[in-house]
């Protein structure tokens, strides 16, 4: 399924969170969101995912605009993992992926026996049938993210966005889900803050900075030494590693450079002796 945006803006409290958005996810594609802290990237997630309403612009699934969409026939289309679900409640694992079935359930129909094993397919594909049983709150932080991941798998969509999805994985279950997701037939577009996993495993990056989006290429073209410094502030190399995977090396920070949607910083007033004030 194609992902688009088309002049996506969202404000709130008077502050422009996501300006001007104009993206386009082809189907099948693994694209990755990257960008400092704050720079928009969970919030655009959200209005792509259709949970939030843009204050300007539009989101189409292969090409129809969703604005009027009820939320079922989007969670029909589209799964979202978020940075930090809470699911409060005495259910087990199972039941917590079973809820990625929500959508396709009526009230005519029980959860039947394909569901189960689309659910069991899930729990499968992210390691987690001998967990199946276990109560949700007796999980780690990254079997609990995992059982997410797998929630979403278990709703079958065309397109999977997720937020940081790799921040509670050990380093094995990073390179699984990366691999999992660089894999799959279904459009994936990925919050991570991880600039060598992004390289490593997405088609093409996003970079966010100021809510804008500010470049948009294969990982070699996004992640060059300049837009590191000017968007992350680091002083950066990138390179192939020892196995030719493009890779980040950071040498340090760089000084905060001025962002250009910021009025200039004004130039500190010398006091002049004899000043009284
Ligand atoms: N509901 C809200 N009310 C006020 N400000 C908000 C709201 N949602 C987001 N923001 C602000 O918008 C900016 C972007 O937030 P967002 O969570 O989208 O950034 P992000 O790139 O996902 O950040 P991070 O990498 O830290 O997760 C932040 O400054 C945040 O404080």
């Amino acid at each position: 399924m194609r992902i688009t945006a088309e002049g996506l803006g969202w404000s709130v409290a008077g502050k422009r969170v996501v300006a001007d958005v104009n993206l386009d996810v082809a189907p099948g594609e693994t694209v990755g969101l990257i960008g400092p802290n704050g720079s928009g990237k969970s919030s655009l997630l959200r209005c792509l995912a259709g949970l939030r309403a843009p204050t300007t612009g539009t989101v189409a699934y292969d090409r129809e605009p969703i604005r009027r969409w009820s939320t079922r026939r989007v969670a029909r289309h589209v799964a979202f993992v978020e940075q930090a679900t809470e699911t409060e409640s005495d259910l087990r694992v199972a039941d917590v992926v079973g809820l990625g079935r929500t959508p396709f359930g009526d009230r005519w129909r029980g959860f039947g026996a394909d569901d189960r094993a689309v659910v069991d397919a899930a729990l499968a594909r992210l390691g987690l049938t001998e967990l199946r049983e276990r109560p949700w709150k007796a999980l780690s932080g990254g079997e609990r993210q995992r059982a997410h991941i797998a929630r979403a798998l278990a709703q079958q969509p065309y397109a999977i966005l997720l937020d940081e999805p790799t921040n509670h994985l050990d380093v094995k279950h990073q390179l699984e889900l990366l691999a999992l997701l660089a894999d799959t037939d279904q459009t994936v577009l990925v919050a991570l803050h991880d600039l060598s996993l992004a390289a490593r495993h997405c088609d093409r990056l996003l970079l966010m900075h100021g809510g804008r989006l500010v470049a948009d290429g294969p990982p070699k073209d996004v992640l060059t030494p300049r837009l590191l410094a000017e968007v992350f502030e680091v002083d950066a190399e990138t390179g192939p590693d020892a196995l030719g995977n493009l890779t980040v090396t950071y040498r340090g920070v760089v000084a905060a450079p001025a962002h250009p949607d910021l009025p200039p910083a004004p130039t500190p007033v010398q006091k002049r002796h004899g000043d009284l004030s």
